[in-house]
């Protein structure tokens, strides 16, 4: 039967670079992030509804992370209006990658796993967690927000020490060699049939 493993953290916790572990060591690797970014595409599914809303917000065809990130930073219901189009769309993906993956280990790489209530969903649940101070340089080293767009997105997520709380296993992201040792851990111990939570 095909083991189906819950990857998720707070932003920018380490959870893109955790499950390139879990593929390396042969699991399959399903991403929502990535799937947002096929549906903002041209042509996909998320463009036309939201481009009723936000005729602004399109450019070439496509769905402009950047004006909708100035939309969300002044609609203050912008967000949950986006949540309610994309979501849906995003968990049809993922039911697809399943239903085609013949991997014995797929690991679904969710931010947003326990705010969407989804934990039920999976065999384990697992969250990457570092410092809160790590976490804030990581993003803002990767120039792609401004602080407060961060606070934004942080105040919006659950807080992590809560995740892990929920979670069955940590992943601890502070060094590579310490999220791969956690990482083999896992496996091994979801294999043998049992876990640490
Ligand atoms: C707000 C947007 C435009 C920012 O785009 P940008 O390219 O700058 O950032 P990116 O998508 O890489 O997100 C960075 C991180 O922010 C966090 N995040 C994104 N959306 C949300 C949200 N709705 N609530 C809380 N955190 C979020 C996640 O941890 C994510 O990994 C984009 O994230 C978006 O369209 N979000 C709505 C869709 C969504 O809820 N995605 C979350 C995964 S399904
Ligand atoms: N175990 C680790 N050791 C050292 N650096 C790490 C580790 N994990 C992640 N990083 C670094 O932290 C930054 C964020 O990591 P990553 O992109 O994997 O996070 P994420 O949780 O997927 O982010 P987001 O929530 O924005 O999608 C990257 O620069 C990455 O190289």
């Amino acid at each position: 039967m095909t083991l189906k493993i819950g990857l998720t953290g707070s932003i920018g916790m380490g959870k893109s670079t955790t499950s390139k572990i879990f593929k390396d060591l042969g699991c399959d690797v399903w991403d929502a992030d990535a799937a947002v970014h096929r549906l903002y595409e041209q042509g996909g599914a998320a463009v036309a509804p939201i481009q009723n809303l936000w005729p602004q917000a399109i450019s070439d065809g496509a769905v402009s992370r950047d004006r909708l990130k100035d939309i969300i930073s002044t609609e203050s219901d912008a967000l949950s209006k986006l949540e309610k189009i994309v979501h849906p769309l995003v968990r049809q993906d993922r039911a697809e990658f399943a239903a085609h993956s013949k991997a014995d280990c797929i690991v679904f790489d969710i931010p947003l796993l326990f705010e969407t209530n989804s934990e039920g969903e999976f065999d384990a649940v697992v969250c990457v967690d570092v410092n809160p101070t790590i976490q804030r340089e990581r993003v803002m080293a990767r120039g792609t927000m401004t602080e407060a767009q961060f606070e934004q997105i942080l105040s919006k997520q659950m807080p992590n020490d809560e995740k892990v709380r929920r979670s069955n296993f940590r992943v601890r992201a502070d060094t590579l060699e310490m999220a791969e040792n956690d990482v083999k851990t896992v496996l091994e111990t979801l294999k043998s049939g049992s876990d640490n939570a």
